[in-house]
């Protein structure tokens, strides 16, 4: 094990309790103390600093932390440096990504942004909204947020671009979204550095590995069930699996055994179809981690 511990920077905010909450599934306890910002990891090679999710992609660019993760709007918006080992494909209640929306009071005249020409929009994320204009070709002024941006509109400004995830806070403020500026998932970084350095990557591509199949084993089940020879083929037909299901026989010749690792998602619309077909002592089970 190398001699400097590998330095992650996790989100503080939003993210904090699904991020820690995935570190605890992939095999790491971190623990927080009340107003701590430096929690304890269980594992010698590691330490963890928590950071606005803001401003991490700039640290691990400079150096002072090695990885972290982080929004793909936050690494953008600060136009950082940085290698993305990988996608993590979760939110602060959701498994969707948050979408960063163009919107206006429910009562505004705009209807699309070529009718942004000459007004005043509020964003935390200035530099990906300049950006977003750019692209349509108008002018319109863009200020700075601090945050609690949907309450902006319409008396401070003539529109926003802010986070969604539910869109609950959208509703709550009477607002319409006009269009999608940017979609977004944390993303596992490093530094350019330590991606060039072999033995710090080789930390980095493990912890990779786990975090994804931590995220996988939360969308997936195992299922398992009996099946007469006879039903074999039909059930083995509708049957999903990572690369094919496990058959093998029971005890009494006549009866195979069945298991298959599939999307939770797919269960509920597949049991009574496998029921249908003569399966028998169908149960289904949780997974902690699933590795392709
Ligand atoms: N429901 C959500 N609302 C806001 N941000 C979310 C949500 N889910 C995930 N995120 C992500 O978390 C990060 C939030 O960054 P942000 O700058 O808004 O800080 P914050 O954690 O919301 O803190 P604050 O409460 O001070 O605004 C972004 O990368 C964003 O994509
Ligand atoms: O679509 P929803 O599920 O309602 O989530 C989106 C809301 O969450 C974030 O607010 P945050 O809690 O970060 O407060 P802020 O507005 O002060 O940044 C974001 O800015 C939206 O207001
Ligand atoms: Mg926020």
């Amino acid at each position: 094990m190398s001699e400097t511990k590998l330095r992650i920077g996790l989100p503080k905010g939003s993210l904090e309790e699904a991020t820690i909450e995935l570190f605890r599934r992939a095999g790491y306890t971190v623990s927080r103390s009340s107003r701590g910002y430096r929690p304890y990891i269980d594992h010698p090679g590691m330490e963890v600093r928590l950071v606005r999710p803001q401003e991490l992609a700039r640290y691990v660019d400079q150096g002072f932390l090695d990885c972290g993760i982080t929004g793909m709007d936050w690494i953008l918006e600060n136009n950082a440096s940085v290698h993305v080992v990988c996608e993590l494909p979760y939110n602060r209640s959701t498994r969707l990504p948050v979408r960063w929306v163009l919107a206006v009071h429910e009562s505004s005249p705009i209807r699309s942004p070529k009718d942004l020409q000459g007004k005043r929009i509020a964003t935390e994320a200035v530099r990906l909204v300049t950006a977003y204009l750019e692209r349509h070709g108008v002018q319109a002024e863009v200020e700075f947020s601090w945050g609690a941006t949907e309450v902006k509109v319409p008396e401070l400004v003539d529109a926003i671009v802010d986070i969604t995830e539910t869109g609950s806070s959208l509703k709550a403020n009477n607002l319409r979204v006009i269009d999608t500026v940017l979609q977004s998932y944390p993303q596992f970084l490093c530094a350019h550095s330590v991606w060039a350095d072999a033995e710090r990557r080789k930390q980095i591509e493990s912890l990779a590995l786990l975090l994804l199949a931590a995220l996988r084993g939360e969308e997936k089940v195992g299922l398992k069930m009996n099946v007469a020879k006879s039903g074999i083929a039909a059930v083995l037909a509708i049957l999903p699996a990572l690369r094919r299901p496990t058959v093998s026989p029971l005890a009494d010749g006549e009866w195979l055994a069945v298991e298959t690792v599939l999307d939770e998602s797919q269960v509920r619309d597949l049991i009574p179809r496998l029921k249908e077909l003569g399966a028998e002592g169908i149960i289904e089970y949780p997974l902690n981690k699933v590795i392709y």
